[in-house]
């Protein structure tokens, strides 16, 4: 079955992981600012033609592509892009899950819930925390995230 990123993006450490998954699985892919695009099929249409698009092939292409002395790209090439978005380099994905939004809500929540039932256990939440994976407890009022699941970074 084929793996379709877009549902499921995935995750690497460094470039260097992304150019051993490139080599192993024949793909073209680019990292501009930590976001990784598949452009195996693209490179074929490329306007500016295969060959040059090739020569940066499994690369990090932020300082490339709108360099002036390689070619200026028009900014709308991004949203181009965004459709064969494959993955992320993202080595600390826990701390940037907490940066999130909705995970900081989420903690934000958890914690006025064990508050509001005057529950001994959000005392020992720790201030600088994050989410790894939420699951619910039931305790006797309420449903609370576990406490165990919220944990410091590491
Ligand atoms: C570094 C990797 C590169 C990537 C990921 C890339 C990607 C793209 C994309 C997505 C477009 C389509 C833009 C649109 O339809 O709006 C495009 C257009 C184009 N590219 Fe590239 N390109 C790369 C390198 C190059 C290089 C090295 C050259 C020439 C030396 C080049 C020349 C062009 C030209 C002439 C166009 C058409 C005009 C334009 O949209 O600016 N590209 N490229």
């Amino acid at each position: 079955m084929q793996f379709n990123p877009i549902i499921s993006p995935i995750y690497f450490d460094d470039i260097s992981a992304v150019q051993t998954y490139a080599r192993q699985n024949h793909l073209l892919l680019y990292v501009y600012k930590n976001t990784i695009y598949d452009l195996s099929e693209f490179a074929y249409t490329h306007p500016g033609g295969l060959q040059e698009i090739c020569i940066y092939a499994n690369t990090d292409i932020s300082k490339i592509i709108f360099n002036p002395q390689i070619h200026k790209h028009s900014p709308l090439m991004l949203f181009k892009m965004s459709k064969f978005t494959f993955g992320y380099i993202q080595p600390q994905k826990q701390k940037t899950l907490l940066k999130s939004k909705s995970s900081q809500q989420l903690l934000q929540q958890t914690r006025k819930n064990l508050l509001s039932a005057t529950d001994p256990d959000y005392l020992a939440v720790p201030e600088d925390c994050c989410i790894e994976q939420v699951r619910s407890i039931k305790t006797h009022r309420r449903i609370y995230h576990s406490y165990e699941q919220i944990s410091q970074p590491k």
